[in-house]
């Protein structure tokens, strides 16, 4: 049956149980579960190849699974249309490219018809463009609102792109590295956006995708480490980003601070290099737990 009405505005944004995707015979990924309530702000982290753009693929609706259910807005994939679905999602994909040469605006009142152009003969109303300027003022590009795509930079574009994200109000934001190929201020005006935004729609829950903890911002509330198409750990920040979880995933050890401001960094620690006849050293050495230094922020076990 092929479900056209709205999805429930309660219950958990996603869950997934079980989930396994196979691509040519090849598991990529294997026994996922995972439940995002509203309000809640998930990172998922891994190196490349780990399966974190796959499984975004999953609970955006995007493709199926292969086993296991998965539940967006609380409709179970397979049992709904899931082109009206998605409409319901805000999914910002950083390689969306607008076809032809629209203004920003334009580019964000497109998000209500989820398409890469204006859809002939359709206007929005007079609420929607207001909401289209509001959000649009909200990420900061009220002056950029009349330029054409091509002319803006990567941060403008990611900023223009989470205000198409959020049109049709969705309950579901997921960002797939949004913070790639952004320089050091428009990285952190990005990262600004995304936290005043989750403080100003308590209810709305997002899910970020990253390989690199300096890219996740403080409002973060639970991550899943993915290695290998498999969940390494998963649940609240403050038990899964460890020093000693992040290197696991890695598979490098790493060691991580949180600083005062709520934010991450990772240091790889060195590793010795082999000697010529000697055994190779253990990758990740069993070392004392990290002491904070007066004045530095506290490392993360
Ligand atoms: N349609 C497909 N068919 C076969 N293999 C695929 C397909 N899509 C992705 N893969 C493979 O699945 C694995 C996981 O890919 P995915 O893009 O999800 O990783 P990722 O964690 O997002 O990586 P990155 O950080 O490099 O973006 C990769 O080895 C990739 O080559």
């Amino acid at each position: 049956m092929i479900v056209v009405s709205r999805p429930a505005d309660h219950g958990p944004v996603l869950r997934a149980d079980s989930v396994a995707l196979v691509r040519d015979g090849r598991h990529l990924l294997r026994d996922i579960s995972l439940t995002v309530d509203p309000g809640e702000h998930w990172a998922l982290l891994g190196a490349n190849g780990a399966g974190k753009s796959t499984l975004l693929g999953l609970l955006g609706a995007v493709t199926h699974p292969s086993r296991g259910v998965v539940e967006v807005l609380g409709r179970t994939m397979g049992r709904v249309d899931v082109r009206e679905l998605r409409s319901y999602l805000g999914h910002v994909n950083p390689r969306h490219t607008p076809d032809g040469p629209l203004r920003v605006r334009d580019v964000v009142l497109t998000g209500l018809t989820n398409t890469a152009a204006p859809v002939p003969r359709w206007a929005p109303t007079e609420q929607e463009s207001e909401r289209a300027d509001r959000l649009i003022a909200m990420l900061g590009m009220s002056r950029r609102a009349q330029a054409t795509w091509a002319t803006l930079s990567q941060g403008e574009r990611g900023r223009a792109l989470i205000a198409r994200a959020l049109m049709p109000q969705p309950r579901l934001l997921l960002l797939d590295e949004p913070a790639t190929g952004l320089d050091l201020a428009a990285r952190e005006q990005l990262l600004a956006s995304i936290d005043a935004l989750r403080a100003r729609h308590s209810s709305l829950a997002t899910v970020l995708v990253t390989h690199h903890l300096e890219e996740l911002p403080a409002t973060t509330t639970h991550a899943m480490l993915l290695r290998d198409g498999r969940c390494l750990a998963a649940g609240p920040v403050a038990d899964v980003l460890t020093s000693e979880l992040v290197s696991a995933c890695f598979e490098h050890p790493v060691r991580l601070v949180r600083s005062d401001d709520g934010r991450w960094a990772a240091r790889a620690e060195p590793v010795p290099a082999a000697m010529p006849d000697e055994p190779a050293p253990a990758a990740m050495p069993d070392e004392p737990a990290p002491v904070a230094m007066p004045g530095e922020p506290a490392p993360v076990p």
